[in-house]
């Protein structure tokens, strides 16, 4: 997977245009976003919260664009300890 890319990949192209319209959500308020990938039953985590891939190549990208179009990640401690994800965009 090549990071940075140019441009958003097509398959978000709808949603960042919601994103991006200034006039679908007051200013005033926090936009939050929540992302994450869940397995057939639920699941978000492997056994004592062991980190599984759950998701592919696609998802990925889409999770490191949401990224750049946010001020903050926020992330709970047993994701830090267990994933020490590197939270880049
Ligand atoms: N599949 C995915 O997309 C993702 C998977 N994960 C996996 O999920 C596992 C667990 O992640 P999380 O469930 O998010 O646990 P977590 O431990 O990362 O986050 C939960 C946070 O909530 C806080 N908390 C717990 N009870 C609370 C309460 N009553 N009031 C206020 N704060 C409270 C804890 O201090 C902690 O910081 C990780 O090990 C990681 O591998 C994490 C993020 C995304
Ligand atoms: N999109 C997605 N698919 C999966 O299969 C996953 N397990 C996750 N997990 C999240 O991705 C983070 C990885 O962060 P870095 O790229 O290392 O910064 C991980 O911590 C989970 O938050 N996501």
């Amino acid at each position: 997977m090549a990071f940075p890319q140019p441009s958003p990949p097509p398959f978000l192209t709808s949603l960042l245009s919601k994103h991006n319209d200034e006039t679908s959500l007051p200013s005033s308020r926090p936009r939050v976003t929540l992302t994450f990938a869940q397995s057939i039953d639920s699941k978000i985590a492997g056994v004592n919260g062991k980190q599984l891939i759950l998701s592919g190549k696609e998802s990925m990208i889409m999770t490191h664009w949401m990224r750049t179009m946010h001020d903050a990640i926020l992330i709970g401690i047993g994701t830090a300890s267990n994933d020490n994800p590197q939270l880049n965009s």
